[in-house]
């Protein structure tokens, strides 16, 4: 699992449609400019890696359709992004007008803090300038955000401007990245069951994994569809009902004899049990429910039952049964989380979209 960055954040190009988002994005990720519009439809994603402060930073990058008619499904990217662009046109009136909508819906929609910086794009074409750069400056600085102007034609502050983005965001999550660095790749290391990582804990409660068929054997499907690029890991935890009840070296010989039984064997990896919520909860759903607070498909769910509330503290963005799913872009970024009642095997489309543009990138 050796990593080419050392951290990776998630930015967000928002502005109204024609004002050259796609075209700043592929000037930086690709260094190349195409004269033609062609509407980005919903939303597209490209990844650069940078180094700032001796530390290799992957910023992936999400270009989003500028048009209304996409905002339902843009709004829903807000969230997950930790620096936003806007942009403008400097020679589109109402372009520049319309920063103050883009930005009230970030923070409408945005709970967290999230690093914003202003960009009036297509600086080159000064005979059509309709907005003068003082005005740029002045709204930017009445949101307290750095400001640029640049030309995805002349590649004039296209670098700089993400690289200000992203320096914003690695300031604000220094200490958090201090603390995350490694630990995940030390604890996939660390924790795997199966034959030849017999696991280590002694637990004395009897025999019983109780979930469903149905899912451990999507599950096994969505791995043997994909062997090569999708990875399936599976996390056993005894929070829910107290159903996952084995020890850990017993837990392969449940699957396999009790449930789901009839000899099935997981061909995906399956770790030692941890805890998902409250006070020992494992860093790395520490890390996933900060990341995507809720299910996409059920952003109320919740425990139904107090009596099944056994750990503490209690969050909103607690795991609320077995079988929720977090499913991890390629280079590592929580993309989106499912509830207990979204059918395993009605992931696969995500995957397939997150691999085609893995593809292109
Ligand atoms: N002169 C000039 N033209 C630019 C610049 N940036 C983009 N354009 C042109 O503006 C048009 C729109 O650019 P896009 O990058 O597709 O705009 P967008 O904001 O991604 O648009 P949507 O995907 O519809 O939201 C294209 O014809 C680009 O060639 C620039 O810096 N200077």
């Amino acid at each position: 699992m050796a990593k080419q960055y050392d951290v990776l954040f998630r930015l967000l190009m928002l502005g109204d449609s024609g004002v050259g988002k796609t075209s700043m994005l592929r000037r930086f990720t690709e260094s190349e400019f195409e004269s033609s519009h062609i509407s980005t439809i919903g939303v597209d994603f490209k990844m650069k890696t940078l180094t700032i402060d001796g530390l290799k930073v992957r910023v992936q990058i999400w270009d989003t359709a500028g048009q209304e008619r996409y905002k339902t499904i843009t709004k829903q990217y807000y969230r997950r992004a930790q620096g936003i662009i806007f942009v403008y046109d400097v020679t589109n009136q109402s372009s520049f007008q319309n920063i103050s909508n883009w930005v009230g819906d970030v923070d409408e929609f945005t709970p967290h803090q999230v690093q914003r910086i202003l960009v009036g794009n297509k600086s080159d074409e000064q005979p059509e300038r309709q907005v003068p750069s003082e005005l740029g400056m002045k709204l930017a600085t009445s949101y307290g955000m750095d400001f640029f102007e640049t030309s995805a034609s002349t590649n004039h502050n296209v670098d700089e401007s993400f690289t200000r983005v992203a320096e914003l965001v690695l300031q604000a999550h220094k200490s958090d990245i201090d603390n995350l660095i490694g630990s995940l790749d030390e604890y996939l290391d660390k924790v795997a069951l199966g034959e030849e990582a017999p696991s280590p804990e002694n637990d004395s409660s009897s025999q019983q994994t109780c979930t469903t068929a149905r899912d451990f054997s999507e599950l096994n499907q969505l791995q043997a569809k994909y062997p090569h690029r999708l990875v399936v890991l599976g996390f056993p935890c005894n929070q829910f009902g107290y159903q996952e009840n084995c020890t850990n070296p017993e837990i392969l010989n449940c699957l396999q004899h009790v449930r789901p039984g009839s000899g099935f064997k997981p061909n995906f990896t399956i770790f030692e049990k941890c805890e998902v919520n409250g006070s020992n909860t494992h860093p790395v759903f520490a890390y996933l429910k900060n990341k995507l607070p809720y299910p996409d498909d059920d952003p109320s769910s919740l425990v139904q039952d107090p009596k099944f509330l056994v750990w503490s503290p209690i969050c909103r963005t607690d795991i609320s049964w077995n079988f929720e799913k977090f499913l991890i872009g390629p280079e590592g970024e929580p993309f989106k989380r499912y509830s207990k009642m979204f059918p395993t095997i009605n992931i696969e489309p995500d995957i397939q979209r997150l691999l085609r543009l893995t593809k292109n990138n």
